[in-house]
């Protein structure tokens, strides 16, 4: 395992507001991380400055074998070098199918490709299946993706992101809205995905986290509180300060 993305000294304020606070974070490929803390800890503007959404007023961030900074880069070029992002709400095409969805998503594949060549050839279709399967949702690819329920919307906007094969993919609290049977298939799809690929999941649900079986970091007023497994965490008294609110 090598360090995909290190993040070191970085603050970032709004109006004075100190939302991250020389925040210091490392993500080895492949590695699955989850990442918690109270509302307002910092976890969607450490997000944001991954994929140069919101700009830090100081530090570094450094991406792949060659440490070269995101902060130079802009949000395509970032999402380009490889990371993807899954929103909270899933943003699939409701009118088109699974299957067209999917080669949607490979056709905006990042890098040089041809469009037509993933769709028309057995390699692209392949690829679609493939994804399916990995996804959950083989048997679904006719379907028209505005009749699949929450979950496996979720699913399909994954699956859309594996699609364009990001080396980390960051998740945003992927278990909201989700019945039992759907998280659980979610922390299996999420821990598969992450044999091959970094990938981080913001969630606030701890009993998702434990099924994520993963080392996990509490954020808290912008750093990092603890890390470590979820056991390690939440015996930390200042994690368990932080969150009965003391
Ligand atoms: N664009 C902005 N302008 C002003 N303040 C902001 C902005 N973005 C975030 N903040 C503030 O920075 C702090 C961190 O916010 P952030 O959304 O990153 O936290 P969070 O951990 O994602 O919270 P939640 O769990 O509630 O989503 C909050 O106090 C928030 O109000």
């Amino acid at each position: 395992m090598r360090t995909l993305l290190e993040m070191s000294g970085v603050s970032v304020s709004f109006d004075g507001f100190r939302a991250i606070n020389n925040l210091s974070f490392q993500i080895a490929e492949p590695e699955l991380r989850a990442i918690i803390g109270p509302n307002g800890a910092g976890k969607t503007t450490f997000m944001d400055i991954i994929t140069g959404k919101t700009r830090p007023d100081s530090g570094r961030v450094l991406w792949g074998e060659k440490s070269v900074s995101l902060l130079k880069m802009s949000e395509s070029q970032i999402a380009r070098a490889g990371v993807g992002r899954k929103f909270q709400k899933p943003t699939v095409f409701e009118a088109q199918t699974v299957r067209e969805n999917l080669a949607l998503a490979l056709k905006n594949r990042r890098g040089p490709f041809d469009v037509l060549l993933y769709r028309k050839t057995r390699r692209g279709a392949a690829r679609i299946k493939e994804i399916a399967e990995e996804i959950g949702l083989a048997a679904e690819l006719p379907r028209i993706a505005g009749e699949l329920s929450h979950g496996q919307k979720q699913w399909l906007e994954i699956g859309m992101l594996l699609a364009q094969d990001p080396r980390l993919l960051l998740v945003d609290e992927p278990a909201a809205g989700m019945t039992p049977a759907e998280r659980e298939h979610t922390t299996d799809l999420l821990r598969r995905a992450a044999r091959t690929r970094a990938v981080v999941v913001v969630e606030h649900d701890m009993e998702f986290v434990r099924r994520l079986n993963c080392k996990v970091t509490v954020l808290c007023e912008g750093a990092v509180l603890a890390e470590g497994s979820l056991d390690h965490v939440t015996s930390n008294q200042d994690v368990i300060d932080v969150y009965l609110g003391r």
